[in-house]
């Protein structure tokens, strides 16, 4: 399915919506830095992103050290923030809420 980059107006009314969420301006995309209790947390959190990821086809950047998980979301396909990365951004909120 084609996803395009958002527009200006468009990015900036989702990341409005995305306060835990920065935008970067370099990449395009937006980052959020997680913290949990021990890395077996970290590590189920990302598995159960992972789930989500492959059943919508997109997949984020991220990196993991102990209880440390830095997520990076960005739209390779439109080169740069697309609607798949606020609803990905979304379920991760919801997730850890
Ligand atoms: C072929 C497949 O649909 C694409 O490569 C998907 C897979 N996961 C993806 N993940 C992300 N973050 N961006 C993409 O453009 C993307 N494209």
């Amino acid at each position: 399915m084609a996803v395009s980059k958002l527009n200006d107006e468009d990015r900036a009314t989702a990341l409005n919506h995305l306060p835990k969420w920065t935008y970067d301006s370099d990449s395009g995309g937006i980052r959020r830095t997680l913290k949990f209790e021990d890395f077996a947390q970290a590590f189920g959190f990302m598995t159960r992103i992972a789930i989500l990821a492959e059943k919508a086809d997109h997949h984020p950047e991220w990196f993991n050290v102990y209880n440390r998980v830095e997520i990076h979301l960005t739209t390779h396909d439109a080169g740069g923030l697309s609607q798949r990365d606020v609803e990905m951004a979304n379920a991760i909120d919801a997730m850890t809420a």
